[in-house]
């Protein structure tokens, strides 16, 4: 390295300076999305950021999904899977194919890339300590068509409605990084599939986080002209959704960041995963990659 660029390099670090105070001692919460974990480059690159993260003293909390892993293997097994709503209609058999990607294979490797980068990492899904308390999830909405009210069922998907964080809190001051799957667990014992955006969502605003990351295959949330939205406030996400601008698995993902940012967790953030060490110029630089989701757009 010459001594210019590294003195550059030595001027970037500083600069991070500010933003390391920010969010010293501070959770916060990255779902890393299927489709955004496609490219093994970019995966240890996203590992590699997470265990970085821990060493400046800040606690990431890892909320995976696979969405697109699960219909491989579905179309391998030929179970037909249905999306409604941008939620997958899971029965038991679906089911049983869902937790094993997510809390098998796709949880290890993520476990696996974080040590391999020197990290510590421990795997669960949302079963384990009662993490993610769930009751099955229905939607009420009016058919276009009919103008009938009807209430669909999604089958064995379910809601968050209680997070238990005791386990989260031991990961986390045992020095660890928690990967988290997105599968809950209901009153019945059964388990229940949680869009992983919904986890996610649960996950900040029970452990009161600074921020939560939302890490896709799009710069962020676009406009009908494919153009991205900055900066998306609360009051103007129900037109987007009406008119059919934000569709299919962008409606799960904004109605989660909605409850978090009504809860109060300051910065609710959804970005391009497809962008090496996005986590990293988004926390650590003034220039906010992505789509910012806020009360009133201050
Ligand atoms: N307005 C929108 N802006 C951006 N993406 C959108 C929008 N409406 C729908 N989408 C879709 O949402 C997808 C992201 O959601 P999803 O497929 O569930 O990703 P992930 O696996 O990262 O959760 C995008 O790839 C895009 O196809
Ligand atoms: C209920 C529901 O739809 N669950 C999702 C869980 C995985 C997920 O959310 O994965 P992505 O973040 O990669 O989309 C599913 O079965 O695909």
């Amino acid at each position: 390295m010459s001594e210019t660029s590294a003195t550059e390099t030595a001027r970037i670090l500083s600069e991070a300076l500010p933003f390391l105070q920010r969010y010293d001692d501070q959770v916060v919460v990255v779902k890393y999305g299927g489709h955004a974990m496609v490219d093994p480059e970019l995966s240890r690159k996203f590992a590699r950021d997470m265990v970085m993260l821990k060493l400046c003293g800040i606690h990431p909390v890892v909320v995976h999904g696979g969405g697109p892993q699960i219909n491989r293997l579905l179309d391998k097994l030929q179970v037909k899977s249905e999306f409604r709503e941008g939620l997958r209609v899971t029965d038991k058999e679906t089911m049983e194919v869902v937790e094993m990607v997510l809390a098998g294979s796709i949880n290890k490797s993520i476990v696996g890339l974080i040590q391999s980068a020197g990290g510590r990492a421990v795997g669960i899904s949302g079963k384990d300590g009662n993490l993610l308390m769930t009751e099955r999830f229905t939607k009420t909405k009016v058919n276009a068509e009919t103008g009938q009210t009807e209430t669909i069922d999604f089958g064995y998907v379910g809601e968050p409605h209680r997070v238990n964080t005791e386990i989260l809190q031991t990961i986390i001051h045992s020095d660890a990084i928690p990967v988290i799957a997105p599968v809950g667990v209901g009153m019945d014992g059964e388990s229940y599939n949680v869009n992983a955006d919904t986890a996610a969502g649960a996950i900040a605003m029970a452990l009161h986080a600074k921020r939560l990351l939302l890490l896709t295959d799009v710069a962020g949330v676009l406009d009908k002209n494919k153009e991205l939205i900055h900066e998306l406030t609360l009051a103007g996400i129900p037109k987007l959704i009406a008119e059919g601008t934000i569709t299919g698995g962008m409606i799960p993902k904004i109605e989660s960041c909605v409850s978090v940012v009504e809860s109060g967790v300051e910065g609710v953030i959804i970005l391009d995963g497809r962008v090496p060490h996005s986590v990293l110029l988004e926390l650590f630089t003034p220039h906010g990659v992505g789509t910012r989701v806020s009360r009133s757009g201050v």
